[in-house]
């Protein structure tokens, strides 16, 4: 069995989570940025991650889930600024199982990630204002993902492993 864990990274935290599924996987394994994937030929389970920006799974990833997820094995993973409990993470976790229609949805791990400071200026300066709110919880976000979510990471990895084996 072959496991691809890729990801899309902009501060760094969606790949500190890749990096704790792929030390967890057992077996032939890589771990990849998203840009470096072609497609997901060879693979017999796939971890696709990313940032939730702008209330939404990022196109780049949307698209490229789609256009290679059928008859795949796939689970996500996903880090967004919003304490975990908060309500659009349903939404969220309810796309990823959408663009994996075509495949074999198996689970999505979702925590928090720090906002890091450029971002957090950037959001403050938005004139949309629930880009700011984010902006102004970015104190409550620094240190995310700790070591408590990089663990449960690790066990969502094992998890998922078993589902497929
Ligand atoms: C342009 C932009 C938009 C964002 N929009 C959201 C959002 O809608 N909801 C949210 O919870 N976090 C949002 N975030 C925060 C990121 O999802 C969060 O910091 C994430 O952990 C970043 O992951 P990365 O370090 O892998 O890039 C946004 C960040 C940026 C830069």
């Amino acid at each position: 069995m072959k496991t691809l864990v890729t990801y899309m990274t902009q501060t760094g935290n969606t790949k500190k989570i890749a990096e704790a599924i792929y030390g967890e996987i057992t077996g032939e394994k890589d771990v990849k940025d998203i840009e470096d994937v072609s497609n997901l030929e060879g693979y017999d389970l796939v971890f696709v991650g990313f940032p939730v920006l702008q209330f939404n799974i990022p196109e780049k990833v949307s698209n490229f889930v789609k256009e290679n997820v059928a008859g795949k094995n796939i689970a996500f993973f996903m880090t967004h600024a919003v304490p975990e409990g908060f309500e659009a993470i349903h939404s969220w976790t309810g796309s990823c199982k959408d663009i994996a229609a075509s495949g074999n949805y198996l689970g999505t791990f979702e925590c928090q990630g720090e906002l890091a400071q450029p971002v957090i200026d950037m959001l403050l300066e938005s004139d949309d204002p629930q880009m700011k709110e984010f902006g102004e919880m970015g104190p409550s976000t620094k240190g995310q993902p700790d070591e408590s979510r990089v663990q449960k990471a690790r066990e969502f990895a094992k998890e998922i492993q078993a589902k497929v084996q």
